[in-house]
């Protein structure tokens, strides 16, 4: 089984992420941290401690992380995940305790306490606490088997012309992310924009019947419309489970090797994820970039993942 670590803002589009790692067999999830960007650091916890209750999520430690970004002002997306990051279905109360340990020292702790090379990072949020936990502990950039990441875009914005959201919103912290020697995987804008829940997708979810789809198909139904008002999308573009497939089965979507670096400086260009593809990648480049999804494969994951959850309540 592939050994993860889930660092998220739920966020529609994490909770589903969420429950993509529950419910897949593959996937051993070690831990499920939090990092302020889609709402503030409480709203985004509370929202994981929801999910997991609702999937029946237990015997995985949760921890809250980093409440704002490495240097800049905090920036949520309340255009898109409301005011409670996560509108749409009616919230349960959660039982589920906190741990008590930072999301950054879970991070550390856990990449340290399993074999070298088997745990991959899956931030599918703002890189906040990845980035200071490679300052605090560094030795976890060469244990951690790789960075898949939901973010960036080679071609694509969404939060400035030519920045994603989770870049731009803690750049510096992308910075350090996308320069530490660990390979990374951006599935950025390019790759998830492809991931839509069209009618057909949503009328499979709904056939399965139990509560943890009817959940998926409430936040859905919200995620649709402000991304139809906000963005004039016909359907929206679930991204954060695109991380999630690419670990389950890498077939679901094509890659290429291509260094990216991150803008710090530019007036209009400030977090573009910035691919060079005029030459072929040199050897050690450590960064690669998902084009192509097979949307019949990702969805087939994706549902099969909530079958498998069942009707944990
Ligand atoms: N407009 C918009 C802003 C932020 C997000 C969140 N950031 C990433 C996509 O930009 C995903 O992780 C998602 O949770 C999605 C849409
Ligand atoms: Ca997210």
């Amino acid at each position: 089984r592939k050994k993860i670590i889930l660092d998220c803002d739920p966020g529609h589009d994490d909770a589903v992420a969420l429950l993509l790692a529950h419910g897949n067999p593959d996937i051993d999830l070690l831990a499920v941290t939090t990092v302020v960007g889609n709402q503030t650091l409480e709203k985004v916890t509370r929202n994981a401690l929801s999910v997991a209750t609702i999937a029946g999520i237990t015997g995985v430690p949760f921890a809250a992380g980093c409440d704002r970004p490495l240097v800049r002002t905090i920036e949520t997306a309340p255009s898109i995940h409301g005011d409670s990051g996560m509108d749409g279905p009616e919230q349960p109360e959660s039982a589920i305790e906190l741990d008590p340990r930072h999301a950054v020292d879970l991070i550390i702790e856990t990449v340290m306490a399993h074999e070298p090379g088997t745990v991959t990072l899956v931030p599918t949020a703002g890189l906040t606490n990845i980035a200071m936990a490679a300052r605090k502990e560094p030795r976890i950039v060469e244990r951690v088997k790789e960075v898949v990441l939901m973010g960036g875009g080679y071609h694509v914005g969404n939060w400035s012309a030519v920045a994603e959201f989770n870049i731009i919103i803690d750049p510096e912290a992308a910075h350090i992310v996308f320069n530490e020697k660990w390979p990374v995987v951006m599935v950025g804008l390019d790759l998830t924009h492809q991931a839509l829940a069209t009618d057909e997708v949503v009328d499979r979810i709904a056939a399965i019947g139990t509560k943890p789809a009817k959940f998926v198909l409430e936040l859905m139904e919200f995620f649709k419309k402000t991304y139809k008002d906000a963005q004039g999308f016909d359907f929206p573009p679930v991204h954060d489970p695109c991380a999630v497939a690419y670990v389950i089965d890498p077939t679901v979507m094509t890659t290429r090797k291509v260094p990216v670096d991150i803008e710090l400086q530019g007036k209009l260009t400030l977090g573009m994820t910035v691919a060079d593809f005029r030459a072929p990648a040199p050897e050690d480049c450590h960064t690669s970039v998902a084009v192509d999804l097979d949307h019949k494969k990702f969805w087939d994951l994706v549902t099969d993942a909530i079958v498998r959850i069942g009707e944990p309540t």
